[in-house]
């Protein structure tokens, strides 16, 4: 039996909704053997982020040689990655091992309002990051910081996921869970084709997490072999399937339920 390998370099989510333990979740349920980097420890719950505890650059760099020169990966995706020195050197690493499958998710803050990315290291992110990878999934607010633009209609959103393109990502997934309308439109972009990919907009509070789960199910599909379109309409069918059946789980913004997908075999799309 061949094994699919997942990878993520990301912060851990003592809450265990988001972060490196969603991803970790997420992998399982999609069948792919998963690996850890982690890039920052955060004291979290579903009421916020109590405290950020990065990783000393060296102790990141260790981890993944570890991964490097023993298990390799079919796929990797990366999350909270805090400063410009982590980026730039996660950045490297990834270009040493030619590591292709590559899934940015760039975090920078958190439902709550914390920062998860220092400002000034978005420039990093256009710079090392971007260039390496398969698909870049941002929200519309990091769109935004991305690119430097207001993006208010769907033509500035194909604008800015254009300028993505532009900086040498593969494609884009700009996510909308954002906002208030009926539905939330996620637009792909692949260099040539926009597919708006759309689905209900689920009434509830219990969202801690969405952006991580949904990064690490392309990352999962992507680990299996599945091409990036596919992967992303599974991923969104698995992150739907979690907000779904909400487990009600912290007093605030409780986390998905990563078990749904599997447990229901929900197939819309
Ligand atoms: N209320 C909702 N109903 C249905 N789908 C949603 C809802 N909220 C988010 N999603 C889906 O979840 C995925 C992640 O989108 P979202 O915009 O929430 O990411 P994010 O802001 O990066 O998340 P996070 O806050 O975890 O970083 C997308 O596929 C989006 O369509
Ligand atoms: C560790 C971590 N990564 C990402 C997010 C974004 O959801 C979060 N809240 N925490």
């Amino acid at each position: 039996m061949i094994i699919a390998k997942a990878l993520t370099i990301a912060g851990s989510d003592s809450g265990g909704g988001a972060g490196i333990q969603a991803d970790l979740k997420t992998f399982q349920e999609l069948d792919a053997y998963g690996m850890s980097i982690i890039t920052a420890v955060t004291a979290q719950n579903t009421l916020g982020v109590h405290g950020v505890y990065p990783v000393p650059i060296e102790g990141i760099v260790e981890q993944i040689d570890a991964i490097g020169n023993d298990m390799g990966t079919n796929a990797l995706k990366t999350g909270m990655l805090f400063s410009s020195e982590i980026i730039e050197a996660v950045s490297e690493r990834i270009h040493h091992y030619q590591w292709d499958n590559v899934v940015i998710d760039p975090v920078m803050i958190a439902k709550g309002g914390a920062k998860l990315l220092q400002d000034e290291a978005v420039n990093a992110l256009i710079d090392t990051l971007i260039p390496l990878s398969t698909v870049v999934t941002p929200n519309i607010p990091e769109a935004e910081m991305i690119t430097n633009r207001k993006i208010n209609t769907v033509e500035d959103r194909k604008k800015a996921a254009k300028d993505i393109v532009q900086m040498g990502a593969t494609s884009v997934v700009m996510k909308g869970g954002h906002g208030s309308a009926d539905d939330v439109v996620d637009l792909f972009f692949d260099g040539e084709t926009f597919v708006e990919m759309t689905s209900p907009r689920i009434d509830t509070r219990h969202t801690h997490g969405t952006g991580c789960t949904f990064s690490a199910a392309i990352t999962a599909e992507l680990a299996k072999g599945v091409e990036i379109k596919q992967a992303v309409l599974t991923a969104k069918d698995f992150i739907r399937a979690a907000i779904e059946t909400e487990l009600g789980i912290g007093e605030g913004h409780g986390p998905t339920n990563h078990w749904a997908y599997k447990k229901r075999s929900v197939k819309s799309f």
